[in-house]
């Protein structure tokens, strides 16, 4: 929730001053320029704290008809305004041991004119000034809450420069660059908001007055000027400026600016007649300046230059972000407030056909002008004008819910509607297997039995995603509730997989599980790595089974459980080595092994463990943990020759197991727990966590991951999914 507010205000906030941003950002780039080049012009004097002002003004005057000012730039560089012997006014550039002249002072290039007017006020005078300070206050609190969302995704301000999560392009570097330039950032925002204060009088008043110095009368007179004590004991670097007297009159002073105060000495008697220390105002003024405009400092004007490149950076980036975001969850941020909405549509999705069909119904209802609400059946909650809830679910492994459906049964009981419900439940499962819609089936007995849920008719069944099933069921939810809805189809783009013929290596005889081992080799040239699936079709059948496949070399390598009445399973356990057989090889991106990552943890029960025998054997720089539960310790032994291989060949990987039924008859959640360091050192170094084998496991193994987050950690699960730290692969 509270992330959300920060992006949001942190989009709105950026969405606002886009434009004003993008002007100040590029002319910002330019005048960081500025001082770069004006440093490059190598008129910079080295030791200005061993060169006294006496000397330089002693130089001036041996060497012109006249001065009227000397200025010491945070450059470096020493200015005089002269009158020569020709009687030529000069600004020019000085040796201050010799007062002579090491260069004019040029005009202006016009780019960087033009880029100041632009910067300070876009050329609108006091209302472009007016909207460059708010755009820089809207700069910083942009900035700010960018580092409150950049703390929070990396887990707390303390790892804010720990390692960032893979993510595309956009989203990575805006994380990197911004850790890097969020505080030049800052410095320029506050300081630009500052100067802009500072020019509409909105600061305490600045002006100096000089406190007069009573001197005791002395009859001391100074030729030379350096021969008065000031100005031999005053050196050039603590000074900024002094102003010459205009004649000889002994009423005239040198007026001196300092880097702390300003004093006026006498000419005649060389005393300091007056003096003024800058109010904190003026110098917060100039310490604004220096650091927003980088003036007389090389390294802070390329920092300028980089940080006002990087918000140019953020700002597409940022853009990017949220529009690669918007389109993941279309369907979500167009919704009205759920709060608001007559109809409920509860979704449980594995594998996401279900919600195809849940976005058609939300779809149809919605032109008909009903307020609709989605969400996943783990999201429920109270609905406050809700009167109608629709359910559509699958089911998966021995009736189990898919995970985004794993909490519902909990949560059910504690919510109260305020309203009476009419429901529907809609089953999404296939008659291929024994427990068909089995969690709809429960869900549908649990409403049932609830005094304020009505079944607007009874359970609905529809096998392998059948649209006509669909449409059939659409028919009787438009009658039940007197409003015509039209479903339209989604275009099917189904790709058929290639079927290629694999050659039978190798299979064990069956272990205490009845589980066997297979080895195939394709005939044919293709690609696949651990953690594919391999689609097997029994010939003269529609039916299909998926393996995941282990990579041993060339060879794939499948783990398969014989299921007594299994056509699929029987039918591979009864290949012999030299057999071929027809099958394809379905690429499962998101269950590939991460790509880089220093260590990973994998978690399996019984023949889940298949892929990782693949990966630890093709990643074998990486740290992998294997956490596997099995039922018995002879579970395992038609792996352990493998393991034994594989684990040898990197001595960090470890192997943790479980038995349900011998010894403490733990599972495989229950190791987690155990090595919980290893676990969370793994997520917070931003490795990832795999899991594959049974849905069953996979919850349990989901709630402990859950409760360690919320104990330890500041990552939360659904951030853990959505950084890719987490990958599950459960049927
Ligand atoms: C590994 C696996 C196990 C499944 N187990 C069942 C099951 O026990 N009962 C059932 O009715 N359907 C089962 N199904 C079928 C799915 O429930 C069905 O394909 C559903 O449409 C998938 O919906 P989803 O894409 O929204 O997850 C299973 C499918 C797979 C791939």
């Amino acid at each position: 929730m509270t992330i959300s507010i920060w992006r949001y205000s942190h989009f709105i906030l950026a969405f606002a001053s886009s434009l004003f941003l993008l002007i100040a950002s590029v002319t910002g780039v330019i005048l960081a320029i500025e001082p770069i080049s004006h440093q490059a012009k190598g008129y910079a004097v080295q030791d200005l704290d061993k060169i006294s002002l006496g000397t330089t003004t002693e130089a001036l005057k041996k060497n012109y008809d006249d001065v009227f000012a000397l200025e010491v730039e945070t450059s470096g560089f020493v200015k005089a305004s002269v009158l020569t012997l020709e009687m030529e006014m000069l600004d020019i550039y000085i040796d201050p041991n010799t007062g002579l002249e090491l260069g004019q002072i040029q005009e202006r290039p016009f780019i960087y004119s033009f880029a100041t007017n632009l910067h300070r006020s876009l050329f609108l005078k006091s209302i472009g000034r007016f909207f460059v300070g708010l755009i820089s206050l809207l700069l910083l609190l942009i900035t700010i809450t960018g580092v409150l969302l950049l703390a929070k995704r990396q887990g707390g301000f303390k790892r804010l420069f720990s390692k960032v999560q893979k993510d595309y392009f956009e989203l990575r570097y805006h994380v990197i660059l911004s850790r890097w330039f969020f505080i030049p950032i800052v410095i320029l925002a506050f300081t630009g908001v500052y100067l802009s204060a500072e020019k509409f009088e909105l600061l305490p008043n600045a002006t100096i007055t000089h406190k007069e110095i009573n001197n005791t009368d002395t009859t001391e007179r100074f030729e030379h000027i350096i021969d008065i004590p000031f100005f031999k004991a005053t050196t050039l670097d603590q000074i900024r400026k002094v102003d010459f007297p205009f004649s000889e009159n002994p009423e005239e002073y040198y007026q001196v600016a300092l880097k702390n105060k300003e004093i006026r000495v006498s000419q005649q008697t060389g005393q300091i007649v007056s003096e003024a220390n800058y109010p904190f105002v003026a110098l917060a003024s100039r310490l604004s300046w220096k650091l927003h405009t980088g003036e007389g400092n090389v390294f802070w004007s390329i920092v300028l230059l980089l940080a006002s490149a990087s918000i140019l950076f953020f700002m597409y980036s940022g853009f990017a972000m949220t529009l690669k975001r918007r389109k993941k969850v279309k369907a979500i941020s167009i919704m009205p407030d759920k709060d608001d909405c007559e109809f409920v549509i509860l979704v449980g999705s594995e594998t996401g056909t279900t919600f195809d069909f849940a976005r058609q119904l939300y779809t149809s209802l919605n032109a008909t002008g009903k307020k609709v609400y989605m969400t996943e059946l783990n999201k429920y909650c109270t609905f406050a004008k809700a009167r109608r809830i629709i359910i559509f679910t699958a089911t998966y492994g021995e009736g189990e819910p898919p995970s985004n459906a794993r909490k519902f049964e909990a949560i059910f009981s504690t919510i109260q509607q305020p309203n009476k419900i009419r429901y529907s439940v809609v089953g999404f499962g296939s008659l291929e297997y024994p427990d068909y819609c089995k969690f709809a089936i429960k869900v549908d007995a649990i409403l049932q039995i609830h005094p304020d849920f009505q079944p607007l008719f009874p359970l609905y069944k529809i096998n392998n995603a059948d649209a006509a099933d669909f449409e059939n069921w659409v028919k009787q939810l438009s009658k039940q509730i007197d409003i015509s809805l039209s479903i339209q189809q989604p275009k099917k783009i189904k790709r058929q997989l290639k079927q290629i013929p694999f050659e039978v290596l190798g299979r064990t005889g069956l272990n205490v599980d009845d589980t066997f081992l297979i080895r195939l080799k394709p005939k044919k040239k293709i690609k696949f790595t651990s953690g594919d699936l391999l689609v097997i079709l029994i010939k003269g059948t529609t039916i299909t089974r998926q393996y995941s496949i282990a990579r041993i070399g060339d060879e794939i390598l499948l783990s398969i459980k014989k299921h007594e009445f299994g056509q699929c399973s029987s039918y591979l356990y009864e290949l012999s080595k030299g057999d071929t057989i027809e099958a394809a090889v379905k690429a499962n991106q998101h269950f590939h092994f991460p790509k880089k990552t220093t260590a990973t943890v994998l978690i399996a029960n019984g023949t889940g463990i298949a892929p990782y025998l693949g990966m630890i054997e093709q990643n074998r720089n990486t740290t992998i943990n294997l956490f596997w539960g099995g039922r018995t310790v002879a579970s395992s032994a038609i792996y352990d020759d493998i393991l034994k291989g594989i684990i040898s060949k990197n001595e960090n990987n470890t192997i943790h197991k479980s038995h349900s039924r011998e010894g403490s008859k733990e599972y495989v959640q229950n190791l987690v727990i155990q090595q919980k360091d290893s676990v969370l050192k793994t997520v917070q170094e931003g490795g990832v966590v795999m899991i594959c084998g049974s849905l069953a496991m996979q919850h349990d193994v989901l709630d402990v991951l859950e409760s360690l987050l919320a104990e330890h950690s500041a990552t939360s699960l659904d951030e853990l999914q959505h950084n890719g730290q987490l990958k599950m692969d459960c049927y």
